[in-house]
């Protein structure tokens, strides 16, 4: 069974812009972000997203995750149609209370979460020796990222939507986050431009170009012939075939 599939989604946005800031007269143009895409995450699934930078990576994301309304087409999750609570989602800028503690983030998943599990997230905290005391704005960029996904386990959601959860984080915190993310039960759908980190750990790769699908599938049904050829072969050769536009 397929955790997430998506049909004909789309999102346009309308973009506003004056040729100077001052300038009275402004014109609106629309843009496809994400146009006509269609994927298949099995359940279970390690699924990485990737694509040059404007490539509508975080816009799809945002639609699976119930953040953005699609323009066209629809999204299921196991078979039924898109439930916020189904899915738990990790943006980029993990979106935390600086000022609270550790465990007032707990209690603020508690309060907003009808299937909470209190024990997950504190095991997962416990197994990286985060204190329920500690303070948000005093984590390192690593220890926020495994708080995010504390959140995500206690949410009990079968699938765990990941936007560039390695942004900014050293090689040991990436390889910390990576660990986890290989053990969560849920099926996991993240993006990252770190090839080499990804590798190891996802078994399933969707590459966006110019908003558009360029890729889908498992690695060993997309390597096929080729075992040999990494992941970062793969994603390179098809990034250099992309067209020009796309890129
Ligand atoms: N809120 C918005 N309003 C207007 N245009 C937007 C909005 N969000 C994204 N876009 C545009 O949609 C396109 C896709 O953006 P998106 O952020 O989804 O790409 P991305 O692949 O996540 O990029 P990156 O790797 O740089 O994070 C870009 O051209 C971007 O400028």
């Amino acid at each position: 069974m397929n955790a997430l599939e998506t049909v004909g989604l789309g999102k346009r946005y309308r973009q506003r812009w004056a040729r100077e800031r001052w300038a009275r007269e402004r014109w609106a143009r629309e843009k496809w972000a994400l146009r006509d895409a269609g994927v298949a995450v099995p359940a279970g699934a390690r699924a990485a997203l990737v694509g040059p930078n404007g490539a509508g990576k975080s816009t799809l994301l945002n639609l699976v995750s119930g953040l953005l309304r699609p323009t066209s087409g629809r999204v299921e999750v196991f078979g039924r149609p898109l439930e916020r609570a189904a899915v738990a989602f990790v943006a980029q800028d993990k979106p935390l209370y600086r000022r609270w503690s550790v465990d007032d983030m707990l209690r603020f998943g508690a309060a907003t979460n009808a299937r909470w599990d209190r024990a997950a997230a504190r095991s997962l905290l416990d197994g990286h020796d985060i204190g329920p005391r500690e303070r948000v704005d005093r984590l390192s960029g690593g220890q926020r990222t495994l708080l995010a996904l504390a959140l995500a386990v206690g949410k009990r959601a079968d699938l765990v939507v990941l936007d560039e959860p390695l942004a900014e984080l050293d090689p040991l915190a990436r390889v910390q986050v990576m660990g986890v993310v290989r053990e969560l039960e849920a099926t996991v759908l993240l993006s990252s431009h770190i090839l080499a980190d990804l590798a190891g750990v996802c078994d399933h790769l969707i590459l966006l170009g110019g908003g558009r699908v360029r890729l889908c599938g498992g690695f060993a049904e997309l390597l096929g012939d080729r075992p040999a050829t990494g992941l970062e072969d793969l994603v390179l050769h098809h990034l250099r075939n992309l067209p020009e536009e796309a890129r």
